[in-house]
Formats: structure tokens, C-alpha cells, sequence
């Protein structure tokens, strides 16, 4: 459980946020200067609050009223940082054992564990210099996990990797996550990531909270498209596989309000839950059932709410069964005579739809 206060002014920045997660992994989500990195290292000890609390489990790290402030080599946090900042003189085994922190309440998190998890099992013996990015990436993630940290603070951890090595990452996180359950706090400005990885998502902007809460409930808040991710804004939806399709590579899948969703992708067993995200701007609606058409997706449903977008756009959130956000000209909503309460059919191509 986090518990975090902070306000801190620097120049003419005014950063004042308060907001409590539960453990798991929290996702701290906003525009480049919104603050997202002095609260990392407000958390962490490197830049004191003017004002506020820092609470980790029983923990208090920091309280301004209390003159409480532990000192960053005690807050028995684990740093991943956008470039690895490996050792560059010891050998990757060296890197590893050097964070060996104490043990947590759970126990020590063990070494040839999470080795197998990264896969870094063959390069124990390397210097860093000789690594690639991804690999260096793994072993830095690694040594923050072998330090037993009571937290974990992933700030921009996969920013620097290109999309194949980030894709091979992305899994390995989670597969940590799920094992060890260590509280995190993940800074990404990649809506891919977040929607991936967070149990909880902070929105941040400008230095204010804009919103706080499950991240699936947070994507279908229309007002908050602006913030959650611009071309990228879109639904999340948890779905839970009904059926595949070998002969077509597709997967198909139950939605929350019963309707049938089309995904191109690997079999998986009936039953199994999956978080997808559809992009507003890659729904289409259509005022007739449509016909004659390549888009698999349909779903029946209506106008719920609507607001003005970019110049130019319009922002919908449809009831389909589920809240799903559509983004469409200006002018396609006018001609169409859109509003709250018209019955729709939202089009989605099965080959827009990602995993999340
Ligand atoms: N020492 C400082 N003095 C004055 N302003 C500062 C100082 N450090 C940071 N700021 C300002 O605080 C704001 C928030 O910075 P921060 O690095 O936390 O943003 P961020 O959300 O992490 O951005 P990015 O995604 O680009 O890394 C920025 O406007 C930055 O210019």
C-alpha cells in the first residue's frame, strides 16, 4: 500500500498531488514536464517535498509535519532507470549480488529465479560493455529485484529499447509482477505498457492529479481522453476467450456484454481472461446493421455521452455491452445527427485490436 502526499514548488513549477494504491503495480501516466519524474525521486529520497508524507506498507519514509525523512539508502527501494547504470567494472553476476538487500517479510526473493525469468542465466559471467541494450536492460531489472526493495520504481525502463526488444520485456515485467508481487511504481508514456502492466493508473498533468483508479475504468472516462494518451486514447476491454478459428489464426472471444469479438492471434484455452485495447480513433459507427462489409467487429449499442475533441473531432464513449470510446470527425457526427441516446453499431477491424 502506498500512502503519498508531496507539494514541492520549484521556479515557477507547483507540484501537488495526493493519491493511495494499493500494492501491485501503479502506473504514473502523463505529458512530458507534468512531474512525473520529481515524484519518483521524491518517493525515493533524492529531492525532499516541501510538504507532505511518503508511506510504504507500515513504513513512513517521510512525514514534513513529523521532521521524519529517511535517508534514500534506507527507503529500501529498487531503481530501474531508463539507461541501465550497471556497473561497468564487475561482471553481471557482480552487478546482481551487489543490491542483495534484506530479506522481506515474504523472503528473499530468489537469485536463480528470477536469472530464469530474465533468461540472463548465460551471460553471468559478462561485463556490461559487452551486452546489448535489452540484455543490460534485463540484468539492471534484475539487480532492483534481487535487492529485496520494499518498492520498486521503474521509471521509463523500456524507452530506450526498440520495439522488438521492448516486446521482450514487456512479458518478463509482467512475469515478475505476478510472481513476486513487489509494489511498484511504473513511469511510461507508452499507453502499450500501461495498459499491459498497471493494476492502478495516475494521471498526471501539470503537476496535479487528474485522475486516479483502475486503469480499464480510467481509459473509459470520455473526459479524461485528452489526458490518457492522444492518438493513442482508446477502451480497454476485458474479454475472455469463447473459441478459436485455426484455419483463420483467430481467436474469438466473449466481451462483457455478450457480443462476440474477433482477434487475430495464437490459440489459447477457453476460459482465459485478456485485456485488449481498442483505439478510439479505429472505431467506426454506422447508423444501419451493417452489410457487405470486411469489418468483423460489430457491436450493437448507443450514443452514452460525447464531448468535443480536437478542433476538428469528436470524442464518443458508446455503450456496447461495455464502454467503448469512438473518435470521429466533427463533421461525420453532424451529418450523421449524432447524440446521447442514438442506437449505433460500432465497427472495429479485427486486425486494429491489441493485446494489452
Ligand atoms: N530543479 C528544477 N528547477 C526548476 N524546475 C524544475 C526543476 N526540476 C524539474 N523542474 C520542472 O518540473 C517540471 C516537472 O519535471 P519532471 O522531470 O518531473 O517531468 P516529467 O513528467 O518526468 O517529464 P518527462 O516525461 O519529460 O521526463 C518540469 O516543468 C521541469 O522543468
Amino acid at each position: 500500500m502506498l500512502d503519498i502526499r508531496l507539494r514541492k514548488q520549484l521556479g515557477d513549477f507547483t507540484l501537488d498531488v495526493a493519491f493511495t494504491a494499493e500494492s501491485g503495480l501503479t502506473a504514473l501516466f502523463g505529458p512530458s514536464g507534468a512531474g512525473k519524474t520529481l515524484i519518483a525521486q521524491m518517493i525515493a529520497g533524492l529531492l525532499p517535498p516541501d510538504e507532505g508524507h511518503v508511506r510504504i506498507g507500515e513504513r513512513l519514509l517521510f512525514d514534513s509535519e513529523k521532521k521524519i525523512n529517511i535517508p534514500v539508502q534506507r527507503r529500501n527501494i529498487g531503481f530501474v532507470f531508463q539507461e541501465h547504470r550497471l556497473f561497468p567494472h564487475y561482471t553481471v553476476r557482480g552487478n546482481l549480488d551487489y543490491g542483495k538487500g534484506r530479506p522481506r517479510k515474504a523472503g528473499r526473493i530468489p537469485f536463480q529465479r528470477v536469472v530464469d525469468i530474465l533468461g540472463i542465466g548465460d551471460l553471468l559471467g559478462r561485463k556490461p560493455a559487452s551486452l546489448s541494450g535489452g540484455e543490460r536492460q534485463r540484468v539492471a531489472i534484475g539487480r532492483a529485484v534481487l535487492s529485496n526493495p520494499g518498492m520498486l520504481i521503474m521509471d521509463e525502463p523500456l524507452s530506450s529499447l526498440d520495439e522488438g526488444r521492448k516486446s521482450e520485456i514487456l512479458p518478463l515485467i509482467e512475469e515478475l509482477k505476478s510472481e513476486f508481487n513487489i509494489t511498484t511504481l511504473y513511469i511510461s508514456h507508452s499507453i502499450g505498457e500501461i495498459t499491459r502492466l498497471a493494476d492502478t493508473l495516475l494521471l498526471l498533468d501539470k503537476g496535479e492529479m487528474k485522475a486516479t483508479g483502475q486503469t480499464a475504468d480510467i481509459f473509459s472516462r470520455l473526459y479524461l481522453m485528452p489526458y490518457a494518451g492522444g492518438p493513442e486514447a482508446g477502451t480497454l476491454v476485458e474479454a475472455t476467450v469463447a473459441d478459436y478459428d485455426r484455419s483463420h489464426h483467430m481467436l474469438i472471444l466473449d466481451t462483457p456484454g455478450g457480443g462476440r469479438l474477433y482477434l487475430i492471434g495464437d490459440e489459447k484455452e477457453v476460459g482465459t481472461p485478456m485485456r485488449l485495447r481498442i483505439r478510439a480513433s479505429d472505431v467506426a459507427i454506422s447508423l444501419k446493421k451493417p452489410a457487405g462489409l470486411s469489418i468483423l467487429n460489430r457491436f450493437k449499442g448507443e450514443v452514452a455521452d460525447n464531448c468535443a475533441g480536437a478542433p476538428g473531432m469528436e470524442e464518443l464513449l458508446l455503450d456496447v455491452g461495455f464502454p467503448l470510446a469512438a473518435r470521429i470527425t466533427r463533421k461525420s457526427f453532424e451529418e450523421m445527427g449524432l447524440r446521447k441516446g442514438t442506437p449505433v453499431w460500432a465497427l472495429v477491424k479485427a486486425v486494429t485490436i491489441s493485446r494489452s
